[in-house]
């Protein structure tokens, strides 16, 4: 499988403290990485180098044949480099898909183009509600989204995630806050977008991992430890180490 995201000895520092320490990764082209740490490892940090929200002290980033280390959030998600709830926050007072029809619009212009009825533009509402459809929101296509409940406001951000039509999915995680049955609900919608995007996907949520990743990378204060197959890291001793007292490893 092609490598579709590269990060060479990335660096980011607060004061003294290295929070990424020299991260190389590759996530493969279709692939679901996970990227699993204690708390304060730096995985936030990471996500938000790579999706451009925060800048790097040194390293590169490359995306797909190019090197997109110095550029900003918005244009690496007009490339298809996309963060959920990146594109634009949430409006309460607008539907569902008047929100997922802003982040598609926002992925393709500079600016909204508030003149033009926002549902008027058939390509950006047509992939609106692609991303509904596929964030499994359907049902809620009309709701304001004032009426969400937690868990679909959620899936609203992962909709219009998936509105912007990316190439490569930066989800942190997802499941935070959600009771069992809607993180069941949010496994069962990430295994649906399995192979129809890159996912890279940073998650507490043990057993959601190892039921979801491809491939798993573990960080460990800023480091990259060991990266492998669900089979290799449950079966690594020294992230069984690491892992003892915290979350269970599946
Ligand atoms: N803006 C900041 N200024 C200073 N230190 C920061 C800043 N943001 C994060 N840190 C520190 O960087 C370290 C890594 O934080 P980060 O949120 O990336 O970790 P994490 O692995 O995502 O943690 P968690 O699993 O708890 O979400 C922590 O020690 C944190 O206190």
């Amino acid at each position: 499988m092609k490598t579709l995201l590269q990060t060479e000895a990335l660096i980011k520092r607060y004061g003294a403290i290295l929070v990424t320490d020299q991260v190389s990764l590759d996530v493969r082209e279709g692939e679901l990485h996970a990227i699993i740490g204690p708390n304060g490892a730096g995985k936030t940090t990471l996500i938000n180098q790579l999706s451009g929200e925060l800048g790097s002290d040194s390293g590169h980033i490359r995306f797909g044949d190019e090197d997109v280390t110095a550029l900003g959030i918005n244009a690496r998600a007009r490339m298809g480099l996309v963060r959920s709830y990146q594109i634009t926050s949430v409006f309460d007072e607008f539907t569902v898909l008047e929100n997922a029809t802003l982040a598609a619009l926002g992925a393709r212009t500079h600016a909204f183009r508030f003149w033009r009825s926002l549902l008027g533009d058939r390509e950006a509402l047509a992939a609106a509600q692609e991303g509904i459809e596929a964030a499994g929101l359907s049902a809620r296509t009309h709701a304001p989204a004032s009426e969400l409940g937690y868990g679909e406001r959620r899936q609203l951000e992962l909709a219009m995630a998936l509105a912007a039509r990316p190439k490569f999915l930066l989800l942190d995680e997802p499941m935070a806050g959600m009771s069992v049955q809607e993180s069941a609900a949010v496994v069962a919608l990430l295994k649906s977008l399995k192979r129809k995007y890159t996912i890279l996907l940073v998650e507490h949520d043990m057993n959601a991992v190892f039921a979801l990743a491809d491939r798993i990378s573990v960080l460990v204060y800023g480091r990259l430890m060991v990266t492998g197959t669900p089979e290799e890291i449950r079966g690594n001793e020294e992230v069984r180490a690491i892992y003892l007292g915290e979350e269970e490893i599946a």
